[in-house]
């Protein structure tokens, strides 16, 4: 059976709309009848993400709890790709903080159990749902702020490329960047756009080919983070610099996020079918296939 349905079925499931039908959202102030009292906390959850909108201040909280290390699973995808969409519809809502429930982990990134062994179509669904997850964090009009409490291997390391801001838990033993190289596996065009326009060519070409992973302190000084704060404090930082750019007209915050990001995700939207066959035929390889055993198993061993 075909990806796109799949994909299409799970999310008309959930009532979210696809993201070429989204309606514009400019100036969408939480709206507060006069004279009621202050707009109550609003919060769903579902498996692996939990949210919470604080309708007064028109600030949501999502967190990730999907143990043991927020691993970036169709399941999760699917549920990441419509809290986002939820979201981004409901007119209360003007910001998201993105964080993690599980101690010293913000993403693993992309679970590696769902590119080992399964079918052509699997591999298909499976990144079908990566590009959508990206599409909509990326693309999305509202404030994203990324509180990174913990390490943030390649997938995660793209959710935190995606928001405005990064702020990370100044612990160095926390580390981001895209290691792809190190597993055999190489980024996607998409992954290496979204860390150039962060860090630009350079450091981008350098940290990609090396598939480094910057323990905190060098992620600050590459300007893969933008600040670093104290692990108790990384949440008020966040609230605090969601306020800062809160206190911006929207309209013309989200005209100039468009007019920074549509060329990459532009060239996304025209080459979806052809960047998912890439995937298919590039993670098909037995030798990749190795490469991503083989990886596996070095966790393993590093355990014992
Ligand atoms: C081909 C096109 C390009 C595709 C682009 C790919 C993007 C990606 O995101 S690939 C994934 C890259 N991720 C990593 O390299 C992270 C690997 N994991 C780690 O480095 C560590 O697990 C950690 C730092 C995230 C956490 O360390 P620690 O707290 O010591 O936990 P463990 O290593 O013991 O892990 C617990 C448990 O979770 C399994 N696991 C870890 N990461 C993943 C993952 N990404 N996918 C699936 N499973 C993962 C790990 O194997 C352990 O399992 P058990 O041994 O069964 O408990």
């Amino acid at each position: 059976m075909a990806a796109a349905p799949i994909l299409a079925r799970r999310i008309a499931r959930s009532g979210v709309l696809p993201l070429c039908c989204r309606p514009p959202s400019w100036d969408r102030a939480p709206r507060q009848p006069p004279g009621l009292p202050l707009a109550p906390c609003r919060a769903f959850s579902n498996n692996k993400i939990q949210v919470e909108l604080d309708e007064s201040s028109g600030v949501a909280m999502m967190k990730f709890k999907s143990p043991p290390v927020n691993s970036l699973s169709l399941d999760f995808l699917t549920e990441f790709s419509i809290s986002l969409e939820k979201l981004e519809n409901d007119r209360a809502c003007r910001g998201v903080i993105i964080t993690s429930t599980i101690p010293k982990i913000f993403s693993s990134g992309l679970d590696i159990m769902e590119m080992c062994g399964k079918n052509v179509e699997h591999y298909g669904e499976f990144w079908r749902a990566v590009q959508e997850m990206w599409l909509r964090l990326y693309g999305s009009n509202m404030v994203t702020v990324a509180a990174v409490n913990g390490s943030s291997p390649a997938g995660g390391c793209l959710i935190a490329l995606s928001c405005d801001y990064r702020i990370m838990a100044e612990n160095p033993k926390f580390s981001i960047g895209l290691n792809e190289a190190q597993l055999g596996i190489v980024a996607p065009f998409w992954f290496k756009d979204t860390f150039v326009n962060v860090v630009g060519h350079r450091i981008a070409e350098r940290s990609l080919q090396l598939g480094s992973l910057h323990p905190a302190p060098e992620a600050l000084k590459l300007g893969l983070v933008d600040e670093l704060v104290p692990e108790e404090k990384l949440l008020e930082k966040a609230s605090a610099v969601m306020a800062r750019w809160l206190a911006l007209p929207d309209h013309a915050r989200q005209l100039t996020k468009s007019m920074m990001r549509k060329a990459v995700l532009d060239h996304l939207v025209a080459h979806r079918e052809e960047d998912i066959k890439n995937f298919i035929n590039f993670i098909s390889k037995e030798s990749i296939q190795k490469s991503l055993r083989m990886y596996m198993e070095m966790l393993k061993k590093k355990k014992s």
